[in-house]
């Protein structure tokens, strides 16, 4: 466009027609225009697609990270990783990536005609451009700090979200509403003030190229005019260079946006890699052997044994020792509660049988195999387990038995609904299966879910139930209920309950006590009353009384 203003001005004092020159001018323009907006779109399209990618591996990895993970991170922070930290990629593929080319290239370009022009108000503008450049590159490392803080801030209004949300009973019921929401405001005031920050660098680094620009201008016009004076290069020569001159903010513009959005960039990915960094369990790679492995399990058919030789465990390698050698044996089938007191490890030992964690040292075997040598969904697939505070998932309760075996039958849900003795509840509900339970099925009772959570492991057709007894008394009737489903699954599965009940223990045909990490006997009820001491005065203090 300069080079047409330059034939423009050339031919202002001649003969010359300039009508020709005039529609180039034009075309020209509107060619501009068309490049302009083409590619913007593919560049958003392509932005859009970053960001999906890195969600995608990000959501991919979540749900099979291992527990030891999740637990050292704060799940909240982890959400936003995925939905806001993402988000900034598109700045960086945008601006960033394709700003610092095209800029780029429009930059060298300009520099090549202005060059061409004139070498001396071209190192002119040159020097000025370096100098405020370099000013301007100061502000960059302040960018990437202020978004990284600001990104932290936003996990943490996550996290704060997500605690009070978890807990929002108690949250009224503590009157803690207000302290919760000014909590969550200061992290939002916290991701503010960097926010703030980071535009504020960012400004700085963007109003040094206007002032660039304008210095060189001067600078050139001064110089320049002198030249124009002692004959060195015509006006017509000024005037394109100038005009050249400015053509070069936008890609300078640019090249600076670029870096800046680059440290915005790069504070995310930082947080995103960080995320991704993150330890998965094996299933992954084994992905086919979920099916398989449940296959599997379902043709070895009888109850599974389950031996722990001298385990050893630690939650992390800063904590204490949880297990200190922990032995004993269960062959299938039949009920086995472990007892003792709280803290003893006996919920560490379910989740040592399903993997959740690694043991430090010792070997646990299921079914006589090393459960490390096992494929983990199908060691998994073997089992049923039900959490002490059997949790219940937001949706219908068709969804929530279907959670473990999505593939089974109507038939074998009734059948499953009647063990559990859920039928008649289900009945009562207004809308039977499809009845909507509430956030963490807040709409049925203790007792029910709990027999959803023993019917939902059913359901998957274990060949071991881990059955974590919850610790709230039960009326009598549900907990009439919960005993005699659990002693008639255990005729043919074999059945491991943590034991909070006299009711539970009695009719264990084996009892397991621990005390601080290690199992000090094992016997029936009336074997142990007589033999362990330990067990006498749990059984004569600790254990809920039956109801029945
Ligand atoms: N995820 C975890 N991370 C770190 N430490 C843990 C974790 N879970 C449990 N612990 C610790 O391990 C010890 C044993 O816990 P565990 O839940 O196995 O006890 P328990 O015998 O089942 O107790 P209760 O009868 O009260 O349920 C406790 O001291 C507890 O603080």
């Amino acid at each position: 466009q300069p080079l047409a203003a330059k034939a423009l001005v050339d031919r202002l004092g001649g003969d010359d027609p300039i009508a020709g020159v005039l529609v180039l001018l034009g075309a020209l323009v509107i060619l501009g225009t068309a490049i302009e907006s083409v590619g913007s779109y593919v560049l958003e399209r392509t932005a859009e697609s970053v960001v999906l990618a890195a969600r995608r591996t990000l959501i991919g990895r979540l749900l099979r990270l291992r527990l030891t993970e999740v637990e050292r991170t704060q799940p909240g922070d982890l959400m936003s990783r995925i939905t806001s930290d993402t988000t900034l990629l598109r700045a960086v593929t945008t601006q960033s990536v394709v700003s610092a080319v095209s800029g780029g290239l429009t930059f060298l370009a300009t520099i090549a005609m202005m060059g061409l022009m004139d070498p001396v108000l071209l190192g002119v503008t040159f020097g000025v451009i370096v100098l405020i450049g370099g000013a301007a590159s100061l502000a960059m490392p302040k960018i990437a700090q202020a978004t990284r803080r600001a990104q932290e801030a936003v996990g943490t209004i996550s996290t704060a979200l997500e605690r009070a949300f978890g807990a929002f009973r108690t949250v009224k019921a503590s009157g803690a509403e207000r302290r919760e929401t000014e909590a969550v405001q200061e992290a939002a005031r916290e991701a503010w003030r960097h926010g703030v920050r980071s535009a504020k660098w960012q400004a700085v680094a963007g109003s040094s190229v206007g002032l660039a620009v304008q210095v060189s201008f001067l600078a050139v016009l001064g110089i320049g005019g002198a030249r124009v004076a002692s004959g060195a290069i015509s006006v017509s020569t000024l005037v394109a260079f100038l005009l050249y001159l400015f053509y070069l903010t936008e890609p300078v513009a640019r090249l600076v946006d670029a870096a800046s959005q680059y440290q915005v960039g790069s504070a995310a990915i930082a947080r995103i890699v960080q995320a991704e960094r993150l330890e998965t369990e094996e299933t992954e790679e084994k992905g086919e052997m979920g099916e398989a492995g449940q296959t599997d399990a379902a043709r070895t058919d009888g109850p599974a044994s389950v031996t722990f030789e001298d385990v050893t465990f630690r939650y992390r390698d800063e904590l204490p020792y949880v297990h200190h050698g922990v032995t004993f044996e269960v062959p299938g089938p039949g009920m086995t509660a472990f007892v003792g007191p709280s803290g003893a490890g006996k919920t560490t030992v379910f989740g040592l049988i399903e993997r959740f964690y690694e043991a430090t040292g010792g070997r646990i075997l299921v079914d006589g195999r090393d459960v490390r040598e096992w494929p983990l969904a199908e060691l998994r697939a073997t089992i049923g387990y039900v959490e002490q505070d059997a949790p219940v998932l937001a949706g219908t309760v068709r969804e929530n038995l279907l959670f473990a075996a999505p593939d089974a039958t109507d038939a074998e849900v009734r059948e499953v609904l009647v063990r559990a003795r859920l039928d008649g509840v289900i009945e009562r509900l207004p809308e039977g299966l499809e009845t909507v339970v509430g956030h963490r099925g807040s709409k049925l009772s203790g007792g029910e879910r709990q027999r959803v959570a023993i019917a939902r492991a059913l359901l998957r057709k274990p060949r071991l139930l881990l059955l974590d007894e919850a610790t709230s008394q039960l009326d009598a009737v549900n907990e009439l209920a919960l005993r005699d489903v659990v002693t008639e699954v255990s005729r043919e599965v074999t059945v491991l309950v943590v034991a909070h009940r006299l009711s539970t223990v009695t009719l264990a045909d084996r009892i397991v006590v621990m005390d601080a990490g290690k199992v000090r006997a094992v016997g029936t009820h009336a074997e142990l009353v007589a033999a362990d001491p330990l067990y006498g005065e749990l059984a004569a203090t600790q254990f809920l009384a039956a109801s029945a």
